[in-house]
């Protein structure tokens, strides 16, 4: 594969700057190589600056389940940019979009925008920790809420791909805050809410995870986590910047039945654009300022062009439910597809499947949570990944990712991953 624009690039923008990309994760530090400098994309194809085009499984980490460049967002911003960019006032648009979020996922009452889904997970527990008078909180190991301080302990995502899952700069006062728990285990919380009885303001959790690969809620754990919370008086934060409006209209939460206090979205609600947004219960809400008094702003936030692609996708994803069964269906077509290669090479590495979100680790260890997700051999993921750009198909430069299909995927783009899967897997395994 030809990849002499992307290295020049790389090289050229290693002086400007840290480590030549704007968000590590895009630096492929571990899986080797160059990363693709990308020119365009169209549908499930992905173009680099050498003309190379695969089809992509990133879709910007989620937001593109329709498909690069699709009509109902790029109209919308288009429509959008001719009246300005940014106004710092509100927009009728602002309600339309908060109305349509609290009709699709119910739990939320009352919701406000920000900029990233960053923003979004800092200031839920801002407003968990003001509406609690407590300090405390529960953060899942492997669990990613973006680069807050408090949630860069035993982070995944970028921070375990580049090996500093505990950042430093993350100061000693703000990391004792940030009590700790496996994925899947009951025990672990009930024994940390003994432990810090009337301490503890909110447990924070990406229902289903996807920064430490996908990983998937068993024995009722999402329903278990509700009912401590409900004892306890704790906040039950629903990271959903992932599955927001992907893994159904509701998200994981109307997947698996269970209603948290408060929820998180990201780039899925601007099409792609950069925005977040935290609602939840009115009761809990109201503490926002100006309505209360935690303080919480954005010059840009509920920016007009972001608005507008919005509220297309989000109108669209609730105008046609069958978006999800559509995605559902490609979805099992791709993991029974694996399965089958896996079986034939003899492999017994884990597939892990929910709706569009899919990831192989490579490990025989069933994995229900991080230290299971730390038994995969990422060489040999790395060895994969490249494997797998030489045969077309663009995969999240991790192990530690979920992959994301969109529904510009056909079935014949399907069959490509599948005979792509195989033939990788017979060069990594030699
Ligand atoms: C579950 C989850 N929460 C929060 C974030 C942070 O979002 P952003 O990168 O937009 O700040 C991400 C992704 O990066 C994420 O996957
Ligand atoms: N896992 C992250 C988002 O979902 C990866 C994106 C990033 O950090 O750049």
């Amino acid at each position: 594969m030809n990849n002499k624009q992307s290295k020049s690039l790389f090289d050229k923008a290693q002086h400007t700057i840290p480590g030549g990309v704007n968000s590590p994760v895009r630096a492929f530090k571990s899986v080797g190589g160059t990363p693709l400098f990308i020119k365009s994309a169209q549908g499930a194809y992905i173009t680099d600056e050498d003309d190379n085009s695969f089809i992509e499984l990133i879709n910007s980490w989620g937001p593109m389940i329709l498909g690069h460049a699709h009509p109902v967002i790029t109209s919308a911003v288009q429509e959008a940019v001719n009246n300005s960019l940014s106004f710092g006032a509100p927009t009728a648009k602002e309600i339309d979009i908060a109305e349509l979020i609290c009709e699709m996922v119910p739990s939320i009452e009352k919701v406000r925008m920000v900029n990233s889904g960053t923003e979004a997970t800092m200031s839920a527990i801002r407003v968990a920790r003001g509406y609690t008078s407590r300090n405390k909180i529960i953060k899942i190991e492997g669990c990613y809420h973006g680069h807050g301080d408090s949630f860069l302990i035993a982070a995944g995502s970028g921070a375990v791909t580049m090996g500093v899952p505990n950042s430093p700069g993350v100061t000693d006062g703000t990391a004792k805050d940030t009590l700790l728990a496996p994925y899947n285990n009951v025990e672990a919380i009930q024994t940390l809410v003994a432990e810090n009885k009337g301490e503890i303001a909110a447990l924070i959790i990406e229902p289903v995870p996807g920064n430490m690969g996908l990983v998937l809620p068993k024995d009722n754990y999402l329903q278990k986590l509700r009912e401590i919370c409900d004892a306890e008086g704790i906040v039950l934060i629903f990271d959903e910047v992932m599955t927001g409006f992907r893994l159904a209209k509701g998200g994981a939460q109307e997947v698996f039945g269970v209603t948290p206090d408060m929820t998180t979205l990201g780039k899925i609600i601007g099409g792609g654009m950069p925005v977040g947004a935290y609602g939840g219960k009115a009761e809990i809400m109201n503490f926002v300022a100006p309505a209360g008094p935690v303080y919480q702003a954005g010059t840009l936030s509920g920016n007009p062009v972001a608005m507008a692609a919005g509220l297309n996708m989000l109108t669209y994803l609730n105008e046609h439910p069958e978006v999800y069964t559509e995605l559902a269906a490609k979805g099992e077509k791709l993991a029974e597809g694996i399965q089958a290669v896996l079986k034939e090479l003899n492999l017994p590495y884990q597939v892990t499947l929910l709706g569009s979100m899919i990831c192989i680790f490579f490990t025989e260890n069933e994995v229900d949570n991080f230290a299971d997700a730390q038994t995969t051999n990422t060489e040999k993921f790395g060895k994969f990944f490249h494997q797998m750009l030489e045969n077309g198909v663009y995969l999240p430069p991790s192990q530690y990712e979920s992959w994301f299909m969109s529904l510009a995927l056909t079935d014949e783009n399907i069959q490509q991953i599948i005979a792509a899967v195989k033939s990788s897997l017979i060069a990594v395994e030699g």
